[in-house]
């Protein structure tokens, strides 16, 4: 439960014991009527109760719209996060190898997969490539995050509440009124976690159902509108229109069966809930009053106070099919996409967007001042080695990777390199030997939060240049966008630009240069705080000079920024503090880049071969 839901759940608990206290001061206040005493008392107290059952009620009502925004940002964040450090290929089975690196061919469209929403291995079909989100993560990054955040702030909480309220209801009509009475009320609210169970477990499946649905239908339009010319050319306009027809029309079914459920629910929570219990309640009531075990008072006391047995299941049980979207929303997310962890390991939108106060001036602070901590070991590999399509194609990889630190892999084509990249990004996983992240085991969602990777191609937007950046924490103000800008060095080509960072670059980039997009990628990276920037070939492609621009930025982050450089071209890691040269899937040489000069190995050889070819 996100940490300011229990705040809701405490003001719930606070505003139930002051309503409590007012309805027991009501009855007193009766009692006194009724024989002719002093009333004052109970209506002073009665006053103040009510007093601050209405304070906690309003503070209380607005927790759950801020709490909402914060874990829309939170999740929304870390699932881009997430999709665009991912390598679609690289994850198949038998892919083409030249498609194994992130991002390192263009998106293209896809078809086959998105007709279904999902496919195979639980992840979202008809991802558009490139580590671009596919169309069922589009819609699990929008409408399934905002089911996500309705769940975590307007359910989680009163759910709580519901469960525990009562508890105190209880506990104060036994103590002041009659123990019997709360007795067997408390049997009747007992019952409430069962039908809850038995209700969740209907509502699982056709929830999913709906989604799924929900999901495909989605798809399904995306992708008659993206090849609508082509449908139009081959007169196929029909069949577009009966596919997109067919999806809504079972999304119309489901959504109707799960409506009717909706209403079951409904119906048997006012029925059970509001009717039986109030129903027992004046039953008892009345019992013990002829039995002259309670007064006229502590009747009225416990009609009252029944009411606010059943108050919070009521609001429960109205609120329940958000906790089931919410919930499959989740689940989903969590398979195919990562889960923002909760606060020991909260996100950058998190922090900024719970103290936004803070957060314009805030520097980077993932990115501090370089410390003596920052001598510390980000990553071991202790003998890794990687299978890909049953074969071993990487063994006894051992390295140190400390904070700050520069490490370029290089080495022949179909050495591993890429693949060694991957491990790291937490796409693949290893076969054997460790694989520590600050002297823990890392498991992929540790990776994948930690890395960030900046691809050959980088999937750049049509958008502005600051939407593009804020892909990465969507709350970041300009000062951060212009701070990370100078860090990849492209503040001056972008202020000189008219409209600065309101600058529209087109789809891939096509308003900047091939050199601009690599560093607006970089400066990306930076922004997302990610704790190690993984660059896959970062200077391929470019002239000399677009080159020699992307390799100062790079240089410029080494010491303060802990980089992995996949490289090619030998000329631009003779900065790095050291280099890993792998042949053959082996490792062949580890030493910083004047070691490997003096020796003759393929560092040497080839840097010697770059030489002649200038
Ligand atoms: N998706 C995949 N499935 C099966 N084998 C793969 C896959 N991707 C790569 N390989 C194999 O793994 C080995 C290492 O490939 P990798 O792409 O890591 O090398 P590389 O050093 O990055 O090569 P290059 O410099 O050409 O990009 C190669 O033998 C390659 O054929």
């Amino acid at each position: 439960m996100p940490p300011r839901a229990w705040i809701a759940t405490a003001l719930q608990w606070a505003r139930t014991l002051a309503l409590t206290t007012l309805f027991l001061a009501l009855g007193r206040v009766l009692d006194a009527a009724l024989n002719a005493t002093d009333t004052t008392g109970g209506l002073i107290l009665g006053a103040v109760a009510g007093a601050v059952a209405v304070i906690c009620s309003g503070i209380a009502a607005s927790v759950p719209p801020r709490l909402r925004a914060v874990e829309e940002l939170r999740w929304r964040g870390s699932g881009i996060r997430a999709a665009l450090n991912r390598d679609p290929a690289g994850t198949a089975t038998g892919a083409a190898r030249g498609a194994s690196r992130v991002a390192s061919r263009p998106p293209a469209p896809s078809h086959a997969g998105a007709a279904h929403g999902r496919a195979g291995g639980g992840r979202p079909a008809g991802r558009a490539g490139g580590g671009r989100p596919g169309m069922g993560e589009a819609d699990l990054l929008t409408g399934g995050v905002e089911r996500i955040a309705e769940y975590r702030a307007e359910f989680l909480g009163p759910a709580l509440a519901a469960f525990t309220a009562p508890a105190l209801v209880l506990l104060m009509l036994g103590s002041f009124v009659d123990p019997i009475i709360a007795v067997v009320l408390l049997v009747l609210v007992l019952l409430v976690p069962l039908l809850v169970r038995f209700f969740l477990k209907r509502f699982r499946g056709p929830t999913a159902a709906y989604r799924r649905l929900a999901g495909a239908a989605t798809a399904k339009f995306q992708e008659v509108l993206r090849s609508l010319g082509g449908l139009v050319l081959l007169g196929a306009e029909d069949a577009g229109r009966r596919s997109v027809a067919e999806a809504a029309a079972a999304l119309r079914v489901q959504a109707v069966a799960l409506l009717r459920r909706s209403q079951l629910m409904i119906l048997v929570n006012d029925a059970l809930f509001s009717l039986v219990m109030i129903t027992s309640a004046v039953g008892l009531a009345l019992w013990r009053f002829q039995d002259g075990a309670i007064t006229a008072g502590d009747f009225l006391a416990v009609v009252l106070l029944t009411t606010l047995l059943y108050e919070p299941i009521d609001k429960l049980g109205r609120s329940f099919y958000v906790a089931m979207a919410g919930r499959t929303q989740q689940g989903l997310f969590t398979q195919t996409l990562s889960t923002p962890g909760e606060a020991t390991s909260r996100t950058p939108a998190e922090t900024a967007a719970e103290s936004p106060a803070q957060s314009p001036a805030q520097p980077l602070a993932q990115f501090p001042a370089r410390t003596s901590a920052q001598t510390t070991e980000l990553l071991r590999l202790e003998d890794l080695g990687v299978d890909r399509g049953g074969e071993r194609v990487l063994r006894g990889v051992t390295l140190s990777v400390t904070r700050g630190a520069a490490i370029a892999v290089v080495g022949p084509s179909g050495a591993g390199k890429s693949t060694l990249a991957q491990v790291l990004q937490g796409l693949i996983p290893h076969a054997t030997g460790e694989l520590l992240l600050e002297g823990r085991p890392a498991d992929s969602t540790a990776l994948q939060q930690a890395a960030v990777t900046v691809a050959q191609k980088p999937f750049i937007f049509s958008g502005t240049v600051a939407e593009n950046l804020r892909l990465a924490r969507p709350e970041a103000t300009d000062d951060q966008l212009w701070e990370v800008l100078t860090q990849a060095r492209l503040d001056a080509e972008i202020a000189a630009k008219p409209r600065g960072l309101a600058t529209q670059v087109g789809e891939d980039g096509g308003a900047l240069s091939g050199g601009q997009i690599r560093r607006l990628a970089i400066a990306r990276a930076l922004l997302s705080g990610a704790k190690l920037l993984i660059l896959d070939e970062p200077t391929a492609d470019l002239d000399r000079r677009a080159e020699r621009l992307v390799d100062e930025t790079l240089r410029g982050l080494a010491g303060d920024h802990t980089l992995i450089l996949i490289a090619h071209r030998l000329a631009t890691t003779r900065w790095a503090d050291q280099v890993l040269v792998l042949e053959a899937g082996e490792p062949a040489a580890l030493g910083n880049p004047e070691e490997l000069l003096a020796q003759s190995g393929y560092y040497a050889q080839a840097t010697a071969g770059e030489g002649e070819d200038r």
